[in-house]
């Protein structure tokens, strides 16, 4: 397969499942330079772009290249300024992934605002502890955690929190960061000898936003050096920003000390939206994207999407896909329509990875510590490869959140997983019997 069919390919999977506004942003702006040895590379516009790309949408594109080919396809970012230095293609194949030596500081989405977020009771608390910490950074809540579910908006208004202050004060040094990114950074730090490079990076700014922390877990290294810039920023008064997918203490090995500290300051939770917020929030959108929908659509959509508001979005850009592609009004029977491919409407079972976890390990007489930990004995390595089939095939998990989810673990292993258990069960009864047993508990 060619670079061009292969990204085609990944684009139609993307527009299956991003709103419009992120692929038209995000996606269409990209151009498939080489796919060579499993690596596809491509150009992206500017250095936001490879932010955006690496924290929010890679995982996405190698589970749709993973879905396409079979193969284990990693995306490497390139800038078009980068390409026009690099004299030929090989050297082109050089750039780091990790090279964020060109990026600028503050990686903050635009769109993500204040005035764009819209307010409703499961996140009253966490916009307006927000909103102070705009207004005076480093002083009140120090630092600000914000937790909850996937897709509720933490990011945004973590985003929303460092647009404001920049508008506010222009000169001020923000630095927009995931845990992964931070952990990736540092590691680069180290293997270049840029150690007290990086340090100045981080501990000269005046707002530092940290997303996803939950992923700091294991990472004792990484975590040493986040304690250290934390208190670095904390003595001088810096604001930092932290969100979580779960309060600090429920995350495992997360140092006692980083859990103390995060809780000096505020911790707010963001919780799932009521129909009201979800039905205000499709208006927003729908304004926003000038779609034109009928309030009574508005209301079955956000009647029948009810998990966060990320799938919230997703719905409205399939809806406007939908009508598009039909050349029809956007009604609430052309929206029933245009759902069922969601499989909304039917109540579905809900299986996630902790109850997969648990009912495999119940099954096989083993602890969940066991699937999740290293040991490679058979009794333990096989019911692992099956809690991780099941985990792709029951839940619509990426595989690197699979493999987080199992200890830590890389998403290659969790692939290697799939593969053999995948082809195991044509030629093994057994392992198929337990595979069905083991489907028909959790669906229960
Ligand atoms: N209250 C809201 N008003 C408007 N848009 C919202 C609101 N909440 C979430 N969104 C939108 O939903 C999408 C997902 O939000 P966001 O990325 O901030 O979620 P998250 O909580 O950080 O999720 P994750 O934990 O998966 O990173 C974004 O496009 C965001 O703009």
């Amino acid at each position: 397969m060619n670079k061009d069919s292969l990204w085609e390919q990944i684009c139609e999977d993307f527009a299956n499942n991003v709103s419009t506004t992120t692929y038209s942003t995000w996606i269409e702006t990209v151009k498939p330079i080489s796919l060579e040895h499993n690596q596809l590379t491509l150009e992206l516009p500017s250095p936001l772009h490879r932010d955006y790309w690496k924290d929010k949408l890679a995982d996405q594109l190698v589970e749709y290249a993973y879905k396409i080919t079979k193969k284990d396809i990693a995306p490497k970012f390139v800038l078009e300024d980068e390409l026009k230095n690099k004299e030929d293609s090989s050297k082109v194949n050089n750039i780091d992934l990790n090279d964020d030596e060109s990026i600028s500081n503050t990686h903050l989405n635009p769109n993500y605002t204040f005035e764009s977020f819209v307010i409703g009771k499961g996140n009253q608390m966490a916009h307006a502890a927000a909103l102070v910490v705009s207004e005076d950074p480093g002083r009140m809540y120090n630092p600000l955690l914000l937790y909850g579910g996937v897709g509720l908006g933490k990011t945004h208004l973590m985003h929303a929190i460092g647009n404001k202050i920049i508008k506010d004060n222009p000169s001020a040094n923000i630095k927009y960061i995931t845990s992964e990114s931070f952990t990736n950074d540092f590691i680069n730090a180290i293997q270049r000898h840029k150690t007290e490079s990086f340090r100045q990076e981080y501990r000269n700014v005046d707002v530092l936003l940290v997303d996803d922390i939950q992923f700091f877990a294991d990472k004792d290294g990484t975590q040493e050096e986040f304690f250290h810039t934390f208190n670095d920023l904390y003595e001088n008064r810096k604001q930092i920003v932290l969100t979580s997918d779960r309060l600090p203490n429920e995350i495992s090995k997360l140092q006692d000390r980083l859990v103390s500290r995060f809780a000096w300051g505020l911790s707010v939770d963001i919780t799932p939206p009521d129909l009201e917020t979800r039905i205000a929030i499709l208006k927003t959108k729908a304004e926003a994207d000038n779609i034109d929908v009928p309030i009574d659509t508005l209301n079955y959509i956000a009647g029948q999407i009810d998990s966060n508001v990320r799938e919230l979005e997703g719905a409205l850009s399939r809806v406007q896909a939908f009508a598009k592609f039909k050349n029809v009004k956007i009604t609430t029977d052309l929206v029933s329509e245009a759902l069922k491919g969601l499989n909304k409407g039917e109540k579905k079972f809900e299986v996630n990875i902790d109850k997969i976890l648990q009912t495999v390990s119940m099954y096989f007489n083993l602890s969940v510590d066991d699937l999740k930990g290293k040991k490679r004995i058979q009794k333990i390595v096989i019911p692992r490869q099956i809690a991780m089939y099941l985990s792709r095939t029951m839940t619509n998990n990426s595989l690197p959140k699979i493999g987080n989810a199992f200890g830590g673990k890389d998403h290659t292993t969790v692939i290697h997983a799939y593969d053999k258990i995948s082809d195991e069960i044509k030629s093994n009864v057994n392992l198929q019997n337990k595979i069905d047993e083991l489907t028909e508990e959790l669906k229960r």
